[in-house]
């Protein structure tokens, strides 16, 4: 115990732990193995003929080698006596000999044959369980909340269970073959524990040091890439910024790629001396390991040798039991060596798990106990404001603090404020991207939570200032306001109509199929305002009963601006709708206008109403009248 004890510490001595990040105990390895079931049904599931056929090659194959082994141990004692006949007899007693050589012969074939036949069940299986995990990864994440997406250790959460699609489909090949093995070294230790039981525990002594030596280094190595993976993503996103579309423009003016590569390498230069001291020490120990094994084959060799010497056992029985003990020694190393990696696997499993153990919190809620509501249609009342307040999970302060409130069905609102007010918060909030940390919003007398949130969505259109210019055609741009839609042209040509996007397709030289955006071969970009069309398009793509654009006119010119506002009015009569903006012209065109200040409602009427009161609203908007004149 001391001795080893003494000999691991003196392993990690000189090692820092990856900083306050603690090392991954044995006891956690094991219990992270209790992964495996729950993961091997995965691998069923996935495709239950390729799993049956992998498993079925793979017993026949553990069963090979022993069966080699005795072959040739007959071989050889055959030989052996054919050649103490009388040289005249010798080619009438060939018959045994040959036998065996040709059943050898044959062996080896089927060896080779099942060999290749389990690389090719494993990688098919492989792909499919790499391709079936991206697609449920995808299918989850797509579940979450926002807020959970905002949230750094969700971030690394995801990257950890993203970045191991490839090694768990490595690890399920290492489990099969740790399976198969196991069942061909039973199979050997049944012929040597015959012979000499204590020749399968000098086996242990020669491989158990190489096994915990190996095993200790598997754990510092899982320690330090989960200790660096918020640095693993700042090293993609230096990365990616630094060669990337998007980018390129402000990294080219502000001569930012020095900047950026030297923070690259700094990140990679530091996490490639850890690894290399890691692999470093690794080597060493390993070469050691190495040795000691050799020596305890060498002492059974010897005593086997002895043996046959002494006339104890036969040539084909030496033969026998000299290579059951090097195929035992090499597999036991495969065993525990790969057990590590398989504990490792294990490990990343429960990232991966845990990513799928995320729950959303934005659901639906019984609150009255009556469910489900349905959404109403149309909407009556409208959305009632009751002290709501909300702090972001990150943030200091209130976004949003004491909103009393009625927007009212069928109305236009306006939403004023300065940067950061609230503004975004607030329309964030009806459409259930988060929920209210304190009060509640109620629509036509019911909380907004007792609704289904997917329906809520679905009669909610919102186009934000940060809108994804999506690298899709053009008509496809429009119709992801309402993607199962996407085959209706008429609706896309009308939306694109309504938000004066079909000027902008007309002049693509493609039209409504032409690819957008430069990411893709033979796509176009367009201005910043062309882009606001489109986008303003999705909002008529949707058929919903609230429409909120989030200053859905910035990047327009004045006459756009105008036409836009304009055509809303009328394409929206009967809707209600939140518009936010910063400038004046278009504000006063909303039957009501909310200020908001530092998260607080300032002020709320028509404009008429607001100017005459002289407050916030008629400050402002004098001051931005002043610019014009
Ligand atoms: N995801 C977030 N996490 C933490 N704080 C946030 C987040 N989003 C916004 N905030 C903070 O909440 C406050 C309100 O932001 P909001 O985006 O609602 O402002 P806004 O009125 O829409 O501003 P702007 O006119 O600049 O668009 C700001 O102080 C902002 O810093």
């Amino acid at each position: 115990m001391s001795f080893w004890t003494n000999l691991f510490e003196s392993i990690s001595a000189k090692r820092p732990r990856p900083e306050g990040k603690p090392a991954v105990s044995l006891r956690e390895r094991f219990s992270a193995l209790r992964n495996l079931p729950e993961f091997l049904r995965l691998i069923w599931q996935t495709s239950p003929a390729l799993t049956l056929g992998n498993v079925a090659l793979r017993l026949l194959r553990a069963a090979l080698p022993v069966a080699m082994l005795y072959v040739a141990q007959l071989l050889l004692d055959s030989v052996v006596h054919l050649s103490q006949l009388p040289a005249e007899q010798r080619p009438a007693n060939l018959m045994p000999a040959s036998g065996y050589a040709a059943l050898e012969f044959g062996l080896a074939i089927l060896s080779d044959l099942l060999g290749r036949g389990t690389a090719l069940l494993d990688s098919l299986l492989g792909d499919l369980f790499a391709n079936r995990t991206s697609v449920r990864l995808m299918e989850h994440a797509a579940e979450l909340d926002l807020d959970q997406f905002e949230d750094s250790t969700f971030y690394d959460k995801l990257e950890r269970a993203r970045r191991q699609t490839l090694s768990r489909t490595v690890l399920m090949a290492q489990v099969l073959s740790q399976a198969q093995d196991v069942i061909t070294m039973a199979f050997l230790a049944v012929g040597l524990a015959a012979f000499n039981p204590w020749l399968l525990l000098l086996l242990l002594v020669a491989v158990v040091p190489a096994f915990l030596g190996e095993s200790h280094f598997n754990e510092r190595s899982y320690s330090l890439v989960h200790g660096w993976t918020p640095e693993r993503r700042e090293l993609d996103y230096l990365r990616q910024t630094g060669a990337s579309d998007e980018t390129a423009k402000e990294v080219k003016i502000f001569g930012l790629s020095r900047f950026l590569i030297d923070r690259f390498r700094q990140l990679s230069d530091e996490f490639y001396q850890k690894n290399k001291d890691l692999v470093i020490r690794r080597a060493g120990w390993g070469s050691f390991f190495a040795a000691v094994g050799a020596a305890g084959y060498y002492a059974a060799y010897v005593y086997i040798i002895r043996q046959a010497v002494l006339g104890q056992v036969s040539i084909g029985q030496l033969t026998f039991l000299a290579g059951s003990f090097a195929r035992m020694r090499g597999l036991l190393e495969g065993i525990l060596s790969r057990f590590s990696s398989v504990a490792d696997g294990a490990l990343y499993l429960q990232d991966f798990f845990d990513f799928f153990a995320l729950r959303p919190r934005i659901v639906r809620q019984e609150l009255t106990g009556e469910r489900p509501i349905p959404f109403p249609r149309p909407i009556r009342q409208g959305f009632q404001f009751e002290n709501v307040g909300f702090q972001y999970k990150n943030g200091a302060k209130w976004a949003l603090r004491n909103l009393n409130f009625m927007l009212k069905a069928g109305e236009k609102l306006a939403l004023v404020g300065e940067n950061g007010a609230g503004k975004t918060t607030l329309v964030k909030l009806l459409a259930r991207l988060y929920d209210p940390t304190e009060g509640r919003i109620l629509l036509d007398g019911y909380d907004l939570r007792e609704y289904d949130p997917a329906e809520l969505r679905q009669e909610i259109g919102v186009i934000f200032q940060d809108f994804v210019r999506f690298q899709l055609p053009a008509g496809q741009n429009i119709a992801v306001g309402r993607i199962d839609e996407r085959q209706n042209q008429d609706r896309i040509e009308g939306a694109a109509a309504r938000s004066l996007a079909d000027s902008v397709i007309a002049k693509l030289p493609q039209g409504y199929e032409q690819m957008i955006g430069r990411r893709f071969a033979g796509g176009v970009d367009l201005s910043g305002g062309e882009w606001q069309k489109i986008a303003l398009g999705r909002a008529y793509m949707r058929d919903a009963q609230l429409l909120i654009l989030d200053e859905p006119t910035a990047a327009l010119d004045a006459r756009a601006e105008y036409e836009v506002f304009q055509r809303f009015k009328e394409l929206t009569q009967g809707k209600t709708a939140v518009l936010i903006s910063h400038r004046f012209s278009t504000v006063r065109m909303a039957d009501r206008i909310l200020v908001i200040e530092n998260g607080q409602l300032q002020e709320l009427g028509s404009h008429e109403e607001l100017l005459a009161k002289g407050g916030r609203y008629a400050e402002l908007f004098q001051l931005q009248a002043a610019g014009y004149r």
